[in-house]
């Protein structure tokens, strides 16, 4: 039997720029990427969204908007990773680099996808154009995506 484990991972954007982190530690290390995590027990995802902006770069999102809904599989592990993609305007606070991520500005034009994850660049165009997807990949390694699947939808607003 798979189990699920469900993720966050929340982009925040402002006049044309949009803020990664470059993950420091533990899964996704040495890749920039947005801001997210495990969802604790006892809280929604939307909270645990929230939560993990604020733990890793400082900032507070006042609301968030639902940008997609990814499960990845990896070759030779049953566990499937459920992770909601957020993006927001709407926050406050100041960037502050944190344990786990060092954040920074990157304009839209320039964003670093060789190194990212390699699903970011095929999802990334849909979350740009403010498109809402649902998709699905199957790694080998951290590396190789052995398959995949993306549609447009229109997910629930938060
Ligand atoms: C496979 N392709 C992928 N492409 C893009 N993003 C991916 C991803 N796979 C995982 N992610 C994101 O990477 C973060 C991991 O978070 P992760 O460090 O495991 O969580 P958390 O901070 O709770 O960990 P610890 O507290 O250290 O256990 C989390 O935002 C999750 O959505």
């Amino acid at each position: 039997m798979s189990k699920k484990k469900i993720l966050t991972l929340v982009f925040v954007r402002e006049a044309g720029k949009i803020l990664l982190g470059f993950k420091k530690r533990g899964f996704g290390a040495g890749l920039w990427n947005g801001f997210g995590g495990k969802v604790e027990e006892g809280e929604t995802i939307l909270q645990g969204a929230k939560r993990e902006l604020l733990e890793e770069c400082g900032l507070k999102a006042h609301s968030l908007k639902s940008v997609g809904l990814i499960n990845f599989e990896f070759e030779s592990d049953p566990t499937i990773l459920e992770v909601h993609i957020f993006q927001t305007s709407d926050f406050s606070g100041l960037v502050a680099e944190s344990e786990e991520m060092r954040p920074r500005w990157y304009s839209e034009e320039s964003i670093p996808f060789s190194q990212m994850w390699p699903d970011d660049r095929l999802w990334f165009p849909y979350m740009l154009k403010d498109r809402q997807f649902e998709g699905y990949f199957l790694f080998k390694g951290m590396d190789i995506i052995l398959n995949h699947w993306l549609k447009e939808v229109n997910l629930l607003n938060s």
